[in-house]
């Protein structure tokens, strides 16, 4: 019978699901279970893969390998109309290439469950029901084409209602919501989820509303489910930091007792206008991100020495970044590293990055030396043995002297980003 799913299995099931684009793999191995009446969120950073999991989930995105199971069915199985009466999409944007109008759009989400011999009256209920929960009913005249972009976004939740769904997946559908517009598709979410046990799993960028809606968080990074959980176990600062990259708190709403997920801007603002100084001893493209993020800190960056063709040289030139450069294909010259050892000699800290050392460049480890006689802190990037391209292996050699005298190494930049503001926190960088 088209639609019968197998009793009590879960709404949306992934077994060891790796699945991407063609030459490109994004999600690997993806397993987890969502109950039937279950409202999970789906959160990550950007380009982790929460759309690639949910085009998966919904079939349009077939898994290279593992399962992918819609109610006991397995999804890639399912008729177009069987896949419209069990799953309700809402996408991030909807694209109509005709001029339809609001009204057409949400009936079409009814006719996607097959009913092409005509609607009934039940099916006209439906999508009017979906209209007015959805505070479109009024714009069921206008061309959605020319709606803005939150009514767009509702709209496309009506078109999903209209379906009634079994389960309703939602990539930030709410972002282009104003406040009261965004909470108002949430008690839909949550009214149809209680009361008709409608499952919901949404993608979220918004922490902590994702914190306060669903039972359940799932956390993907690169493509891998690094957590799943309650809001309070997912919602983690030292979690949250490592895969979102940056420095977060958590705290409870007085109110609710939720967590409250945020940054450390506050902490900017209070800072006097003192500005610290960093000498970035970098190459070979190590540097590139070392200099933006230090950058948005508002760390003051100098860097060098550098190799005029390095694209190292070329981002310190685009940020405007005073740089000792040194000839093409030459090594470190003399005249250069007096030049470098004087900057280091004006600076607060040194920073050495991810970069391979060679005899050419091996000279600028001396400069991380120098910074720590004259008592200033150095952060050295861990892992310097496998960079290390020296005959001796004497930069190796020389990274744990370095580490011996007092330089503390760093494997993340927000982990070395973390530690700096540590160092200066009284500073504004
Ligand atoms: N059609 C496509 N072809 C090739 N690669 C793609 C395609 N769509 C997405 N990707 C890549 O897959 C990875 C995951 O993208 P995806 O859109 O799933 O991430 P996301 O977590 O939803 O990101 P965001 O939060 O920015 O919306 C990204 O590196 C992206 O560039």
């Amino acid at each position: 019978m088209p639609g019968m799913t197998e009793l009590g299995a879960p709404a949306l099931a992934f077994r060891g699901v790796t699945a991407g684009y063609k030459g490109r793999t994004v999600l690997r191995d993806v397993d987890f279970g969502i109950a039937e009446g279950e409202f999970v969120s789906l959160i990550g950073p950007n380009g982790s893969g929460k759309s690639t999991l949910l085009k998966t989930a919904t079939g349009l995105l077939k898994a290279s390998e593992g399962k992918v199971e819609v109610f006991g069915r397995e999804v890639s199985s399912l008729k177009p109309r069987q896949r419209a009466s069990l799953i309700g999409v809402v996408p991030q944007k909807l694209d109509s290439p005709m001029a339809f109008t609001v009204g057409e759009i949400v009936m079409l989400g009814r006719n996607l469950r097959g009913r092409w011999t005509g609607l009934e009256g039940h099916d006209y209920d439906s999508v009017e029901k979906a209209m007015i929960y959805t505070n479109v009913f009024d714009l069921r005249e206008r061309r959605f084409n020319e709606l803005s972009a939150g009514e767009q976004q509702r709209t496309a939740l009506a078109m999903a209602l209209a379906q009634e769904p079994r389960i309703i997946m939602l990539d930030e559908s709410i972002a282009h919501l104003d406040i009261n517009h965004s909470q108002e598709v949430l008690r839909i979410l949550m009214n149809i989820n209680r009361e008709e046990r409608i499952t919901v799993l949404l993608v979220s960028h918004d922490l902590n509303l994702a914190a306060q809606v669903a039972g359940r968080l799932m956390l993907v990074q690169h493509g891998r489910l690094v957590k799943n959980g309650s809001p309070e176990e997912v919602m983690q600062p030292e979690l949250l930091s490592r895969v979102y990259d940056c420095e977060l708190r958590v705290r409870r709403d007085p109110f609710s007792g939720n967590p409250v997920v945020s940054g450390a801007l506050d902490e900017l603002l209070r800072r006097p206008a003192v500005r610290k100084r960093l000498h970035i001893i970098c190459g070979g493209g190590s540097g590139i991100e070392l200099f933006r993020r230090l950058f948005i800190e508002g760390f003051e960056l100098t860097s060098g020495v550098l190799n005029r063709l390095d694209s190292d040289a070329e981002a310190a030139r685009a940020l405007d970044i005073p740089c000792v450069l040194e000839q093409p294909f030459s090594a470190v010259g003399d005249e250069a590293f007096q030049q470098a050892a004087a900057m280091v000699s004006e600076a607060d800290g040194v920073v050495i990055g991810p970069v391979p050392i060679g005899s050419g460049n091996l000279v600028n480890l001396r400069l991380a030396a120098e910074a720590l006689d004259a008592g200033k802190p150095v952060w050295i990037a861990s892992g310097l043995d496998k960079r290390d391209y020296t005959p001796g292996k004497e930069a190796a050699e020389m990274s744990d002297k370095l580490r011996k005298s007092g330089a503390t190494e760093w494997k993340g930049i927000q982990e070395l980003t973390a530690m700096l503001n540590r160092a200066w926190p009284e500073s504004q960088h």
